[in-house]
């Protein structure tokens, strides 16, 4: 019954060890998922601020430009006459770096000889009309055309000389812009072309009208144009920290031209695989541009949760390995006292059973042990004897040889017994030197055989220290329908009648129910 239970035990002590395990698996998997979400949420905030800081970074940039550039333009047309000295002087403070700011005049065919002596005139050094061949890049002779728009101021940072007298009308892709400029009348933003120092750039173009009080402005009142150019790397990149350029992929492209779709900017950090996308419009003078962002792998590094889910990971499976330990513990030690409970429990019927002395079973247990066979009996109708004995003259065995000696006695003649009889016949000790014997399934003759073979099992052979001791038997066996007290009465009887007829012999109850 024990080993039962304790296999019960364990099947369950699995099945809880593992149900706490998957417990704890299922929570570190839940604060898992939710972790990622949360840090998804915070990487994707960090990169849409990221991309807005930029973004009006640029935004600013490209309009500080076109404030510039309108501020030249609006001293061309409140000044008379801008002579090289005034141009440099006033343009100097807002030249930038990889910016360059040029004055183009318009002159008509036939003023071109007027205005190359008034240049000179002004101090401008080095004039000389000519343009640039666009196949070869050398310098030729003007083209005659009705109107040239000449080069006459320069300012910018590089090396690279030009010098004054260049009709750009000649130059590839101006003659759009300018005219664009001109029809508009407004500033207009070309798309990324060749400068004269063979980087790529944009050029801001402002015409500048001679305003009359009172008179429309017309074609004919365009005196030239102001030319900004920025290297477009710069216009993308100036003023923004190493830091901050290292963590976003950024492409330029433009919208509403040929080139829609086409990069026409593209930063040096390359773009990290990743989810994380956002696209601003930028609108500059008369030109959209698309400005496309992406994290690069320094952001996804700087931003990264790996080391975090990994830990979580870590702590997760030790608190679970832990938690499931200490609930395995817990059972075994609860199985471990149960079974414990169970052998004491044991202990102490075989304690409340059996008589302390002898060990055989006592006077209350053959009572109960009696009832029960006597219903099993009359239930299945399987006879049942009983031998019922006594120790002769036993006083004088105590008075002689001392109590001690008769208790030595007594647990020997039990052990004497107990191996000469079957496992199912059951010893009992009902009184101080009176012992009974229950035979199931032994009919008389046969229990009588077997008091006969006990009775000389004790005689004959000396007990340790005192000798010879007999006992007289009692046999009967039960009558159906007899109760319990008649059945002993009888045996009882039996027993008395082998002390009156001399002690150290067997005899038989009587088949007649008495009383
Ligand atoms: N040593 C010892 N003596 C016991 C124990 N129980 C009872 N006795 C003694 O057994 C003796 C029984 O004596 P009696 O009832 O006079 O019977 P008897 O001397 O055996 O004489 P008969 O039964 O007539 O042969 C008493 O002296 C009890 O004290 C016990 O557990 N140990």
């Amino acid at each position: 019954m024990m080993s039962t239970r304790q296999n019960a035990l364990k099947a369950s002590d699995v099945a809880l060890c593992g149900l706490v395990c998957l417990a704890g698996v299922a929570v570190t998997f839940l604060v898992l998922i939710l972790f990622v979400r949360s840090e998804q949420r915070t990487v994707n905030v960090a990169f849409q601020l990221e991309v807005d800081e930029r973004f009006s970074r640029l935004q600013r940039r490209f309009n500080t430009q076109v404030l510039k550039l309108d501020v030249v333009r609006r001293f061309f047309i409140n000044a008379d006459d801008v002579t090289e000295k005034e141009f440099l002087g006033f343009v100097t403070p807002l030249v930038g770096e990889d910016e360059a700011y040029s004055w183009v005049s318009r002159i008509l065919e036939k003023d071109l000889q007027a205005f190359r002596a008034k240049a000179l005139r002004n101090g401008t050094s080095d004039f000389s009309y000519h343009e640039i061949n666009p196949d070869t890049g050398e310098r030729v002779p003007l083209t005659r055309r009705p109107e040239h728009w000449i080069l006459l101021y320069l300012l910018k940072r590089d090396d690279v000389k030009i010098i004054p007298g260049m009709d750009v009308l000649a130059r590839p892709g101006r003659q759009a812009l300018m005219s664009k400029a001109r029809e508009t009348r407004q500033i207009v933003v070309s798309q990324p072309l060749k400068m004269t120092n063979g980087q790529s750039g944009i050029f801001f173009v402002a015409p500048v009208f001679q305003e009359l009080s009172g008179v429309p402005l017309s074609d004919d009142n365009l005196q030239g144009f102001v030319v900004s150019t920025v290297r477009l790397a710069s216009l993308m990149e100036q003023g923004i920290p190493l830091p901050s350029l290292q963590r976003l992929n950024v492409t330029l492209s433009l919208i509403d031209t040929q080139h829609q779709g086409e990069n026409i900017y593209q930063s040096s950090a390359p773009a990290a695989p990743s989810a994380l996308y956002a696209q601003r419009l930028l609108k500059v003078a008369d030109q959209n541009y698309l400005i496309r962002f992406r994290p690069s792998s320094t952001f996804l590094v700087a931003n990264s949760y790996t080391l975090s889910i990994s830990l979580i990971i870590v702590f997760g499976s030790g608190l679970t390995l832990l938690l499931t330990l200490m609930v395995y513990l817990l059972i075994t030690q609860r199985a471990r006292a149960l079974s414990l409970v169970d052998e004491r429990t044991q202990d102490l019927r075989l304690l409340n059973i059996t008589d302390h002395l002898t060990g055989v079973y006592n006077r209350r247990y053959f009572e109960e042990l009696m009832e029960r066979l006597l219903i099993e009996a009359n239930v299945q109708y399987r006879p049942l004897s009983l031998i019922m004995f006594d120790v002769d003259h036993f006083k004088q065995i105590n008075d002689r040889w001392g109590h001690q000696c008769g208790d030595n006695v007594l647990k020997s003649l039990c052990a004497r017994i107990r191996s000469a009889t079957r496992k199912t016949d059951l010893l009992c000790r009902t009184g101080g030197e009176e012992f009974a014997l229950i035979c199931p399934d032994t009919e008389l003759n046969n229990t009588r055989l077997l008091a006969e073979k006990l009775r000389a099992l004790i005689s004959t052979l000396p007990f340790d220290e005192v000798g010879q001791v007999t006992c007289s038997f009692g046999v009967a066996t039960w009558i159906p329908s007899e109760s319990f007290d008649a059945f002993i009465r009888r045996a009882d009887s039996a027993m008395y009648r082998a002390k009156a007829s001399g002690r150290d012999q067997v005899q038989l109850a009587d088949m007649e129910q008495i009383g």
